[in-house]
Parts: C-alpha cells; sequence; structure tokens
C-alpha cells in the first residue's frame, strides 16, 4: 500500500494538532495527507547516515565541552552532577548546532524559550479536547502563544540570514542547510512557515528525547556496574581498531552498546505513548474502528507487559537484544520506542549517533554511581523523565 493511502487512513488526533500549535505548528509531527507527504519527502533525506556523517564531529566537540566542566566541578571536591540537567544543555547544543551550523551558544536563547514552552504547556493540568478548555486556562493560553510567537522570530532571523547567504561552505552539512538544498529541488517545495516549524519540530523532538535516552542509560548503568564495565570494554577495543577516531563505521562497531540503549529505550521509553486517529471506518481483526476514533498506545505500558516479554520483563536485560532487534517480544507490535509505519520518527539515525557518541565519551573519562539523594520518580510532561533530577557521583578513570 503506498505511503500516500496509509497516510490517508490513519492520522494524528486533530486535538493533540490544536494543544501543540505553539510548539510544533505544521511541522512533520503534525502535518497530515498529502501534506504531510510532500513534508516527510523532502526532510526525510537529510536523516540519511551518509548526510549525518559530519556531524560527528560537532557532537564529539560539545560533549568534551562538557566533560571538561565536569572534570574541573570534581577536582573542586563535588563529584555530584545532575546529569539529566547537563545531558539536556548538552543535547541542546548539539540539536542547535547540527540544525544551524551555530559554532557558537546563540541559539541558546530559543533553547531556553522552548523548554520555559513545554513547562507552560505540559506542567499544569490542563483540558486538552474539552470543548473550550483553552478558556479555563487563559493566562498560561496566552503564555504559550506569547513565547510560541517570540521562538518564532528568533528562528525566522536564523533561517533568513541562511537563505541570503546559500554559498557558505559549511551550509551542506547541517540539518537546514540539507533542508534548503532539498526544498529547492521539490516540485511543491515548503513555505518560509512551513521551514521554521520543521526547524522547531526538530529542536524540540530532537534534543529532549536523544538526552532522555542518554539520562536513563547512565541511571541502569550506574545501578549496574557490570554493564558498566563491559561497555567501557567494548569502547576501548572499538576504538583500538579505529585508530582512537570517532567515525560511522567505528560507531557500529558498539554491538552491546546498541542492546543497551534498545534495553533503556523499552524501560523508560522518552516518548511514553503514540496516538493515532481513524481517517476512516478501518477493519483490525474483524472489528471496526469508526472513522475519527483516537487511539492512544500506552508504549510504557506495553514495554513492561510480560505476556509480551516474560516475568522478567521489569529487569534491565540488554542480552535480550543479542539475537532478536525486537527484543524477544512476543508480538511484532510489542517494542516501539519510535512509533510504527510510515509515520516512525525521521530522526531516529541522528539518535543512535549521538547517543554512541556522547556514551563513548563519557564512559572513557569517567565511572558513574548512584547518589543516595537520588529519588526514582518517572513522570510524563510529553516526555518520560526523571522527575527529581538524576544526580550520580561521578569519579575520572
Ligand atoms: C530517543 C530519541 C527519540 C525518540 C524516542 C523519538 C520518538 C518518536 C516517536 C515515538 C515519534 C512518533 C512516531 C509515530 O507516531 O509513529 C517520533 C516522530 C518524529 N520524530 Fe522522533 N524520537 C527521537 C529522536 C528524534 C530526533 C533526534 C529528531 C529530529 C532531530 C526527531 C524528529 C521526529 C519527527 C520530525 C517526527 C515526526 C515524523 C512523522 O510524523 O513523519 N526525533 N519520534
Amino acid at each position: 500500500m503506498s505511503s500516500e493511502v496509509m497516510a490517508k487512513r490513519w492520522g494524528k488526533p486533530s486535538v493533540f494538532r490544536n494543544d501543540r500549535d505553539p510548539m510544533f505548528g505544521s511541522g512533520l509531527v503534525m502535518v497530515e495527507g498529502n501534506d504531510w507527504v510532500r513534508h516527510r519527502h523532502i526532510v526525510a533525506p537529510a536523516f540519511n547516515p551518509i548526510n549525518l556523517k559530519a556531524m560527528a564531529s560537532v557532537m564529539s566537540e560539545s560533549t568534551n565541552e562538557m566533560i571538561c566542566g565536569w572534570s574541573n566541578q570534581i577536582k573542586m571536591g563535588k563529584p555530584q552532577i545532575d546529569v539529566e540537567t547537563e545531558i539536556i544543555t548538552l543535547a541542546g547544543d548539539i540539536i542547535a548546532r547540527t540544525i544551524f551550523g551555530l559554532k557558537d551558544h546563540s541559539a541558546r536563547d530559543v533553547f531556553h524559550k522552548l523548554r520555559a514552552l513545554q513547562m507552560t504547556l505540559f506542567n499544569t493540568n490542563r483540558y486538552v479536547g474539552v470543548p473550550f478548555g483553552k478558556y479555563f486556562k487563559v493566562k498560561k493560553t496566552l503564555e504559550a502563544k506569547k513565547l510560541g510567537k517570540e521562538i518564532d522570530h528568533l528562528l525566522l532571523s536564523i533561517i533568513q540570514a541562511r537563505k541570503n547567504s546559500p554559498n557558505n561552505k559549511d551550509s551542506q552539512s547541517d540539518l537546514l542547510g540539507l533542508l534548503l538544498q532539498q526544498n529547492n529541488h521539490h516540485g511543491k517545495a515548503l513555505t518560509m512557515r512551513e521551514l521554521l516549524d520543521e526547524c522547531k519540530t526538530f529542536f524540540f523532538g530532537g534534543h529532549e528525547t536523544t538526552a532522555l535516552s542518554i539520562t536513563w542509560t547512565l541511571l541502569l548503568l550506574a545501578m549496574h556496574q557490570d554493564w558498566q564495565n563491559q561497555l567501557r570494554d567494548e569502547i576501548q577495543q572499538v576504538l583500538a581498531q579505529h585508530n582512537h577516531v570517532i567515525h560511522l563505521a567505528m560507531l557500529s562497531g558498539l554491538t552491546k552498546m546498541k542492546w543497551v540503549m534498545n534495553e533503556a529505550l523499552r524501560l523508560y521509553p522518552p516518548s511514553p505513548n503514540v496516538q493515532r486517529q481513524a481517517r476512516d471506518d478501518i477493519q483490525i481483526d474483524g472489528l471496526t474502528v469508526p472513522k475519527g476514533t483516537n487511539l492512544w498506545i500506552d508504549v510504557v505500558g506495553m514495554h513492561h507487559d510480560k505476556e509480551l516479554w516474560g516475568e522478567d520483563a521489569n529487569e534491565f536485560k540488554p542480552e535480550r537484544f543479542m539475537e532478536d532487534v525486537n527484543g524477544g517480544c512476543k508480538h511484532k507490535m510489542g517494542y516501539l520506542p519510535f512509533g510504527f509505519g510510515g509515520r516512525m520518527c525521521v530522526g531516529r539515525n541522528l539518535t543512535f549517533m549521538e547517543y554512541k557518541i556522547v556514551l563513548t565519551l563519557l564512559l572513557s573519562k569517567f565511572s558513574f554511581k548512584l547518589s543516595p539523594s537520588y529519588h526514582h520518580s518517572p513522570s510524563i510532561m510529553l516526555s518520560l523523565r526523571p522527575t527529581h533530577g538524576l544526580p550520580l557521583i561521578v569519579q575520572p578513570l
């Protein structure tokens, strides 16, 4: 079945589209039908591993800057680090640099405003989908609109500057450059507004989820020193085979790290649910899902279901992924950290690369232990995150 037909059968619930408009606008996550097909054709090639290759050095540079900061802090006798905050800031820097190619921290302003927008939109009990619900929380709704406009303004000036200097030699090696290039060759190019919304979607979708996958992994490794050591050994071996240079071929040799990543994404999926809306009456196993029905797929629940995973469903066992990319799950749709079908996450190659680079550098420098002040309380604020951060005791090797 063509992607065009598939896109028509299942869509994204409109109730979220309205609610999340200040954050994603008409970006790929939200668009529908033939518009989605057009956006996806333009956006997807930018995330091809060959195109992402050039971003490895940016990721290593930003991570090394963070490592320097941690080393200084440890030298001053403060080995406890709130790893969640640090990794989210790092991922924000990395995504700003991979989208816009910016070498400095000038996109941090966008980053801070996006975080504020997220707090405004998801930190309170709201009335999503309730008719006139936005009038019950007028102050929050207006605040979100204002922040959305400020972010648009900042992004617009960055994109305009890039459009006006297309010969910039770095412009082919960042996401915006690749997007503009692809857009120029497409019969139905994205408008300025749509380009802006794509950047906003990459910015938000691209930093928080990746950061959380690394954060939850560090928690799991701090609790499972055996796996921390196994990964460190693997990193040393693979780096030695590649003259201690981090590049795509080197990263693909990190097999155990891939199992650990899959297992962390199973236990703590940063996107804890996936939504769909039936565009037509759809038949599934003799059951009719009426047109307009919203489906809310509880990914966290599915990933912990003992009927699908066995009695050890709640245990950290990366070896489940040794021989099966689905981790031995009894149902082929039971493991969905990146969603499914044509709308599956477009940025997952970028995440794989960033995850492996950051962990390679961190595990080569430090060991991690859980701090006694850590309080385990995962909560959902659009993403699945540790409510009280992740304080770890970090020691140089
Ligand atoms: C651990 C990291 C990530 C996780 C867990 C994740 C998860 C997801 C999920 C669950 C979806 C919805 C899929 C569906 O509805 O079936 C999605 C879609 C999407 N993600 Fe990601 N994502 C990650 C990283 C990224 C990155 C790095 C980017 C971009 C820089 C990105 C951009 C997008 C976009 C644009 C879509 C919409 C795709 C479409 O509707 O066609 N994501 N992601």
